[in-house]
């Protein structure tokens, strides 16, 4: 798909017709897959838990909110390969109207800004039981006239091991991402979660050592998807990790819990309710980080942080928690970067952090620029 210069002017054609529609590839595969619906096959669910039976592919927010609301795309058009989804007569798609261009992102803060939270979020820490929480920013970047069709396909073919995407939806705008975590996968008859956390560099050796901090913020998360899995009555289970997972110019520790599809038969929804969102992008425990993220973020987190992906589309659920991603507004583009403050945390280190995730979407938006 990557070598295509049509296939990116198909995209870009398609994102003139301003339809709603969801372009992805799963991990390690070179065929995208689209769903396009039209306006009367969006669904906005309540909550969470209201995904229980329903078919499609979902793009959840961190909350729901009347200007963040969920959205499932009914099954619409759908082709997977990109002959097939060229064989689409763009004649029979709509044309919509210009979405609302949604609220400012004037929060964009600074790096001494920045510091001075994490400080004060490391002494919380310290003084309360509060013992991880996840902190974020926005980095904006300059649109030029690039095309977002080349951009999506060298996000693809720089960061081929992550669920790689293009959404483009009223009320939530346009979204594009390349994201390493799984939050909920069917394979047959099994389910699949992950925890994922800790960040260091990528190694071009592949000699990875992890510290305490990131061994210790990982366990939290897997901890955590234990407790659901008590809830839920999830047993037996069987893990795989903690072992060092790539993405981009950063590697994480990666734990995968798998267990028997069938023991979520009837509330999937509800399961999924449960586990967003994970420590890996709240904190521990749950509801003090959240409360403590709403006081000490400036920005509204809209939909990074949620979760996207085919829910139950063909028999399929592929859920990926929306990280590495970026809006795309008409004059730039808006990438969200955060990263697990812990006792431990050093501020400048995070701040390093949250750069290096960036350049997943900032190199590829380069490399296209600069052709
Ligand atoms: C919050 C992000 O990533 C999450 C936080 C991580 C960390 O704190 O080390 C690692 C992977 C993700 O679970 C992000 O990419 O913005």
């Amino acid at each position: 798909m990557t070598e295509s210069k049509d296939f990116a002017s198909f995209i870009d054609k398609l994102l003139s017709k301003n339809c709603p529609f969801a372009l992805w590839a799963v991990p390690g595969s070179n065929i995208p897959e689209i769903l396009i619906s039209c306006n009367e096959e969006l669904v906005y669910p309540a909550q969470f838990n209201k995904l229980n039976g329903q078919e499609g592919f979902i793009f959840a927010p961190y909350h729901i909110e009347e200007n963040t609301p969920l959205v499932l795309l009914k099954p619409g058009i759908y082709k997977k390969g990109v002959e097939d989804i060229m064989g689409i007569g763009l004649g029979q798609i709509q044309n919509e109207e210009k979405y609302e261009e949604p609220g400012e992102h004037s929060f964009v803060i600074s790096q001494p800004e920045y510091l001075t939270d994490i400080a004060e979020t490391i002494a919380e820490i310290k003084r309360t039981k509060l013992a991880k929480v996840i902190v974020s920013r926005l980095i904006p970047f300059q649109r030029q006239q690039e095309s977002l069709g080349e951009v999506f396909l060298q996000l693809h073919r720089q960061t081929p091991k992550a669920f790689v995407y293009l959404v483009n939806l009223p009320k939530a705008g346009l979204w594009m991402g390349a994201t390493p975590e799984i939050l909920l996968k069917s394979e047959g008859k099994t389910l699949e979660t992950v925890s994922l956390a800790g960040t260091q560099s990528r190694r071009n050796d592949g000699d990875y050592m992890w510290h305490t901090k990131e061994i210790e913020e990982q366990a939290f998360v897997s901890r955590y998807l234990l407790d659901v899995f008590y809830k839920f009555n999830i047993h037996p289970y069987y893990t795989q990790g903690p072992e060092t997972l790539e993405s981009g110019k950063v590697a994480h520790l990666s734990t995968s819990f798998r267990f028997a599809a069938k023991k979520l038969a009837f509330n999937l929804g509800d399961f999924i309710a449960e586990l967003h969102p994970t420590p890996a992008v709240c904190g521990y425990p749950k509801s003090k980080a959240a409360k403590f993220i709403s006081q000490v973020e400036k920005h509204n987190r809209r939909y990074y942080t949620g979760y996207l992906g085919p829910w139950r589309l063909n028999g399929n659920v592929g859920l990926f928690v929306n990280l590495r991603c970026m809006e795309i507004l008409p004059q730039q583009y808006v990438l969200y970067s955060g990263g697990g403050i812990t006792a431990r945390s050093v501020p400048e280190d995070e701040w390093e952090e949250t750069n290096k995730k960036a350049t997943t979407l900032l190199s590829a938006i380069e490399a296209v620029q600069n052709r």
